[in-house]
């Protein structure tokens, strides 16, 4: 009796929340390492139903970098990383679009598909959707910078009821090309701007962004990120992250966050309940954020 009392009190603390977000974009960002076992994975395509049936409009970008190395390793592919994006060879290249536009962009299709939500996988190949030229004069190989993402043929897909599931794969204006890789972190940024999301989640393999003591760092602005980078508490592939988070609240979207993809249910935790989990991103000087600092910092 107890428990189902319980269930009823954390659906009715939920509910303020849900019409909060109600009929607003938000984009999910998988991470590879956050798509681990059959049953984390089973739990995150509920989660996205059950959003879309309370009237939340999720957009999926993934990553694969994990299973990216795995199979460059199997063909004894060299590869490397600086600050956190792959550097791209030709041959590189052609691993990445088979993982990433391939297996594991329609894995999460199916996966979603079967859990009853209507999703659509696409890279940002499709209809060029996601433009890019490349990183760093070349430096970085065929990693791209995006420079276009067509907001509206994504907004449309929405429009009919689709959940688009998009692979960090960009086009390249030249014909023959095969295209770029993008960190799928930045992907998720540039696409949440494009759409006009509410919010951005990062779902990944940590608690959230942690100091040199391993504590979470509830919630930061640009300045604490560039003190975390500049003495390298933030290193790695974190880098990319909060780079994005940065970057997605400084043009447009209300907040971004990072989340612990190996918890149930989080995306629900961090969006349903008041206190949320993991490490927050929010414009301190956000006029649009009101003049209450207590509330904006505890608010979501
Ligand atoms: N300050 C930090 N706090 C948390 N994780 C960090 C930090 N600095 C570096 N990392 C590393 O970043 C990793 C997450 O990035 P990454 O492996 O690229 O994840 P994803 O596949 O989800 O994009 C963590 O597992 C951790 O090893
Ligand atoms: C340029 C660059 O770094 N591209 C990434 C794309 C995949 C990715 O970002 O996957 P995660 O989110 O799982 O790390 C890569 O090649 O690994």
């Amino acid at each position: 009796m107890q428990k189902k009392q319980h269930k009823v009190q954390t659906l009715l603390d939920a509910i303020p929340h849900i019409k909060k977000f109600y009929g607003k974009t938000i984009v999910i960002k998988y991470g590879g390492s956050a798509q681990t076992s059959p049953e984390l994975k089973d739990k995150f395509a509920e989660d996205i139903v059950l959003l879309s049936l309370v009237g939340i409009k999720p957009v999926i970008v993934h990553g694969g970098g994990a299973r990216i190395s795995e199979l460059l390793e199997k063909l004894q592919i060299h590869s490397e990383f600086i600050d956190g994006h792959r550097v791209t060879s030709e041959e590189t290249m052609r691993v990445v679009e088979m993982v990433l536009s391939g297996e594991i962009n329609k894995n999460i299709t199916s996966l979603l598909n079967h859990h009853g939500a209507k999703a659509i996988g696409i890279s940002g190949k499709d209809s060029a959707i996601i433009k890019a030229k490349p990183k760093d004069d070349g430096k970085f190989g065929y990693t791209g910078v995006i420079t276009e993402v067509n907001g509206s043929m994504i907004n449309n897909l929405i429009k009919e009821g689709f959940i688009p599931v998009i692979a960090p794969i960009a086009d390249s204006a030249k014909p023959n090309h095969p295209g770029f890789n993008i960190n799928a972190d930045v992907a998720a940024s540039k696409i949440a701007q494009a759409i006009g999301a509410q919010k951005v989640l990062f779902l990944t393999d940590t608690i959230g962004v942690l100091d040199k003591e391993k504590n979470l760092l509830n919630s930061l602005d640009k300045e604490d990120v560039e003190k975390y980078k500049e003495n390298e508490t933030i290193a790695g592939g974190m880098i990319p992250k909060v780079d994005s988070c940065i970057d997605a609240i400084y043009n447009g979207v209300n907040k971004a966050h990072i989340i612990d993809g190996r918890v149930e249910h989080s995306i629900l935790l961090e969006l349903f309940t008041s206190d949320g989990i993991g490490t927050q991103f929010l414009r301190k000087d956000n006029p649009n954020n009101g003049i209450d600092m207590e509330k904006l910092l505890n608010e979501k």
